[in-house]
């Protein structure tokens, strides 16, 4: 028997920078040059293996375009984490972060798990966000940080293996509402919808 926590994360950024192309190669391994924008939201699961838990991730990929912005508050209402992604290429996206750290801060859940991921480090040869400027940025705000590519397979598992370190255990007295307690045989499950 093995302890299943579900945890619900959003991923939240401007469109373009790869929130869902960082899903889709999370959950399918799998990365589309043609994926469309997200209209709203779109939902996807994944269990993996966190010590001796399992943390199936109930994940929130929300719609980076201005005009769904008021949408957002519903994805990371309850969230346990909100991986908030920029595009390395892209200094504009790098702002857009700091608005939607801002925003959390103020209106999202307490101890919420923040994770920031610098997609598209493929390009690096057109970067315009350097590695040092989103450390130190991650470090003011306690947040996680990792230069990702979901075209070429980088760092996305460990995206989220970061993310699964940060919640605490089961057993620890800090765990109040960062999700549901289940007990199920050990079996890995990945519910696969379209992305
Ligand atoms: N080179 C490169 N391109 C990427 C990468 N990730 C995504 N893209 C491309 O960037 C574009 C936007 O990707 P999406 O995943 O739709 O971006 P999004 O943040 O979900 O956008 P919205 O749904 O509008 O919020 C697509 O053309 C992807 O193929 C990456 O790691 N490297």
């Amino acid at each position: 028997m093995m302890a299943i926590r579900e945890l619900k994360v959003c991923l939240l950024g401007d469109t373009g920078v790869g929130k869902s192309s960082i899903v889709c190669r999370f959950v399918q391994d799998h990365f589309d040059h043609n994926i469309s924008p997200t209209i709203g939201a779109s939902f996807m699961t994944k269990t993996v293996p966190c010590g001796n838990e399992l943390h199936k991730f109930l994940i929130w990929d929300t719609a980076g375009q201005e005009r769904f912005h008021s949408l957002a508050p519903m994805y990371y209402r309850g969230s346990a984490a909100a991986v908030i992604v920029y595009d390395i290429t892209k200094q504009d996206s790098f702002h857009t972060l700091k608005k939607w750290v801002k925003e959390l801060k103020e209106h999202g859940p307490e101890n919420i798990v923040m994770a920031i991921a610098g997609n598209k480090c493929d390009l690096s040869d057109i970067r315009e966000v350097t590695m040092k400027d989103a450390r130190e940025y991650a470090e003011s705000i306690s947040a996680i940080v990792v230069e990702t590519s979901a075209k070429n397979a980088i760092n996305v598992e460990e995206l989220f293996q970061g993310i699964s370190k940060q919640i605490p255990p089961l057993n620890s007295h800090e765990n109040g509402n960062i999700g549901t307690i289940k007990l199920a045989k050990q079996t890995s499950q990945t519910s696969r919808r379209c992305c």
